[in-house]
């Protein structure tokens, strides 16, 4: 039997970072998507093919007519380690500890961007080696299995990632809980700066920083999850789409000037934060963990002359849409 599964990427619209601490945030699963096949083999253990992932540590040194190659096997097992904590703890729900399992695994998303690729690969994995071994699991509980996943290996998250990604659409969360928002169409542009971040370490600096001055980071951390709060009235309200586009922009400016406060924007991502806001964007910030990877600018009627400013200001430009469809099994073959 062989397994089919795919899972979407995220925008997280408010709160990231603020999300780890308990406070509330929004995001929206995109229609970028990551595909896992899942296929038993006879020798018990676990095998991960992953097609477009980079393996950082790979040396290779040419002689007259010898080629060596050389793997720090290290770093390679931890770029695996989303997945391979994925397929062990399938495994263990299921009971079947000693099941040789195969996955292969195709992605859309561009890895360490803020647009959730470790949540994508968990759980399109959980729902494809799950479907495999006869598991029957809703999308919700196989995003709960996703939080376990980025808990073991990133030490800290908040579980909106993994939630989001195989429920599918608009959602608002806090501390485990999620609420599904009306679908609507959000005139937005993801900018990517091409360099990446990793989750686990800004994760990590964020609390360092919160342990070493907690006056000064509390407040900040309280101020984002009141922009939350406010954007989820207006996105809820029955204002005119102009006066609510206008202040999701403020309140999405103002979010961005607190995540920059917290140390996790780079020169790259400001730089096209503000060369949207110049375009004509009404609001523009990270989204994500930061430190490289991605932005967003909410650009009602002006989305063309923004990617145009991104590309201008050395970003790749993606005009993305929402996403109604979480998980999904493509493809089941016996
Ligand atoms: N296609 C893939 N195949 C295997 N592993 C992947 C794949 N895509 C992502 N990963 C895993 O996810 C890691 C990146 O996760 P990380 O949480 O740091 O960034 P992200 O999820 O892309 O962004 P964010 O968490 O800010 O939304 C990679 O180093 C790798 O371990
Ligand atoms: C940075 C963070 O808030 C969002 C990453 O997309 C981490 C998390 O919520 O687990
Ligand atoms: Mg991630």
């Amino acid at each position: 039997m062989r397994v089919l599964a795919s899972a979407p990427a995220k925008i997280i619209l408010f709160g990231e970072h603020s999300v780890v601490y308990g406070k509330p945030a929004i995001a929206a699963a995109i229609n970028l998507r990551t595909y896992v096949w899942a296929e038993f083999n006879e020798t018990g253990a676990i095998k991960i093919e992953a097609k477009d992932i980079r393996v950082p540590g790979l040396t290779v040194s040419f002689s007259e007519d010898e080629i060596y190659f050389e793997s720090d096997y290290g770093k390679a097992a931890e770029v695996l380690s989303y997945v391979r904590e994925a397929i062990e703890l399938v495994r263990e729900e299921a009971d079947k500890r000693d099941k040789g399992i195969t996955v292969s695994i195709t992605s859309q998303i561009p890895v360490g961007a803020g647009l959730g690729s470790s949540a994508a690969v968990a759980v399109a994995t959980i729902g494809a080696v799950s479907k495999l071994l006869g598991l029957e699991l809703t999308n919700e509980e196989i995003g709960k299995l996703g939080h376990k996943v980025e808990l073991l290996v990133q030490g800290a998250s908040s579980g909106i990632d993994p939630t989001v990604s195989a429920i599918g659409g608009f959602i608002h969360y806090e501390k485990g809980r999620f609420e599904h928002l009306p679908f609507m169409e959000l005139p937005i542009v993801v900018g990517y700066t091409g360099s990446s971040g990793s989750t686990k370490e800004l994760v990590a600096m964020v609390r360092k920083t919160k342990e070493e001055m907690p006056e000064i980071i509390e407040p900040i951390l309280f101020s984002m999850g009141k922009v939350v709060e406010k954007a989820r009235e207006i996105l809820l309200s029955d204002l005119d789409d102009d006066v609510r586009f206008e202040r999701l922009g403020r309140l999405m400016n103002i979010n961005h000037g607190l995540l920059d406060a917290l140390g996790v924007s780079t020169k790259k991502l400001s730089e096209l934060v503000y060369a949207a806001r110049t375009a004509g964007a009404l609001g523009a910030k990270i989204t994500g963990a930061g430190g490289g990877g991605c932005m967003y600018a909410l650009a009602p009627g002006r989305q063309r002359e923004v990617a145009t400013a991104i590309t201008i200001a050395g970003g790749t430009p993606m005009i993305t849409e929402i996403s109604r469809e979480g998980l999904r099994i493509e493809e089941v073959i016996p």
